[in-house]
């Protein structure tokens, strides 16, 4: 079934509607300093007829054949999209760190940076990221790129999500 935009979804949200649901998949993540793995998703952006959009990730480190060997990184946080054509995002990790991000809507596609990113002492080093989304064929692709380590800004993560 095609997806319908609820009917109590605040007016500000209609931009980014087309995240809105529960996402299942399958994605790949390297970095210079780590092996390459792969791993299993699984997202949700849910409203309730405020501005904002909350947003829940959840990962599986996965094995060659694709089965579960590990809970791998989880995040959450809220979507808040301000004036025309951009949004905030406040996510929170449970490897210690908080972050402020603002992005740009563009369609079906979404661009975000960090502005802020806060660690706790015992958290390692990441100090920025760059992120795309977007609706790829009904598909939600994105890719996520990091400063971690002493390393200049790189992917660390790709995936694709169906709806689920
Ligand atoms: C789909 C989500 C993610 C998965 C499956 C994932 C997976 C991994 C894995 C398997 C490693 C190797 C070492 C380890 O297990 O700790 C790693 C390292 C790392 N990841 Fe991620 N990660 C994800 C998201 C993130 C995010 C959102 C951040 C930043 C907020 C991040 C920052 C890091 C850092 C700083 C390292 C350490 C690199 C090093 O030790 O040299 N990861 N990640």
């Amino acid at each position: 079934m095609a997806f319908q935009i609820p009917s109590d979804l605040h007016p500000e949200l209609v931009p980014v509607a087309w995240l809105l649901g529960t996402w299942h998949g399958n994605g790949r993540g390297d970095y210079p300093t780590i092996e390459a793995f792969g791993y299993e998703q699984e997202v949700a952006f849910a409203h309730d007829g405020r501005p904002f959009l909350h947003y829940f990730s959840r990962t599986w480190i996965t094995d060659e054949a694709g089965e579960r060997v590990r809970p791998g990184a989880l995040e959450t946080g809220f979507l808040r999209p301000s004036e025309e054509g951009r949004v905030e995002l406040v996510l929170a990790h449970p490897t210690g760190y908080a972050e402020i991000w603002y992005g740009e809507v563009d369609g079906a596609r979404i661009t975000l940076a960090t502005d802020v990113v806060a660690r706790t002492v015992t958290a390692k080093e990441y100090t920025a990221g760059q992120r795309m989304y977007g609706l790829v064929e009904g598909a939600l692709m994105y890719a996520h790129d990091m400063a971690a380590e002493g390393q200049p800004m790189q992917s660390h993560l790709w995936g694709k999500l169906e709806r689920a």
